[in-house]
């Protein structure tokens, strides 16, 4: 199983690199290193195992933060509403995506990142995003809110960037006009 300290930390040039597109369909060590992230994301939110194994709780992960320079990443949330989101996607793009910024309130964390860094990070309202599944299969999804942020956090991961690279040092906490706040 995947445990903190498999999971590299700001500092590690792994996570200033692009990482590269795997061919399709995935091979079993690609789709044995997803579910092994899918795996770390349950159990960081699960009360007993994460207090057992010290993890911290976690969303998404992308496979540079476990030191793997492949397209890629999982993600594991619930929205507001109750809708589940979990998977585990290769070769992800954003194809298109609203003018329309979003942020969430609270600011933004990263299991890479061992320090809080205060700020918004402003993200696209609203993206569809494609990639592939386990399978191999195309998958096209719609997002926008608590996922959108997600999806878009990880994704950057894939490009060697850093949720903090997006605050605006001057003034973290600028709202633009017409940003949606996420609570
Ligand atoms: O890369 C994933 N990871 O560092 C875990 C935190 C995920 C995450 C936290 C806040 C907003 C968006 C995404
Ligand atoms: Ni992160």
């Amino acid at each position: 199983m995947i445990l903190m300290k498999d999971i590299i930390r700001e500092g590690n040039p792994t996570l200033r690199e692009v990482a590269k597109e795997i061919q399709l369909p995935p091979t079993k060590e690609d789709i044995d290193i997803l579910n092994k992230m899918q795996e770390f994301l349950e159990n960081s939110q699960d009360p007993q195992i994460s207090e057992k194994y010290g993890l911290r709780g976690g969303v998404g992960l992308a496979a540079p933060q476990i030191n793997i320079l492949k397209r890629m990443f999982a993600v594991r949330l619930e929205d507001d509403n109750g809708k589940k989101y979990q998977y585990s996607l290769i070769n992800p793009k954003i194809i298109s995506h609203s003018v329309e910024k979003s942020y969430l309130t609270t600011g933004e964390g990263c299991l890479s990142v061992d320090r809080t860094v205060p700020g918004y990070v402003l993200r696209h309202a609203r993206i569809t995003i494609k990639g592939y599944d386990i399978k191999g299969n195309e998958i096209k999804l719609r997002l926008k809110g608590l996922p959108a942020i997600v999806f878009q956090h990880e994704l950057d991961h894939l490009n060697g960037i850093m949720f903090y690279d997006h605050i605006d040092t001057n003034n973290p906490f600028f709202v633009p006009e017409g940003a949606i706040p996420i609570e």
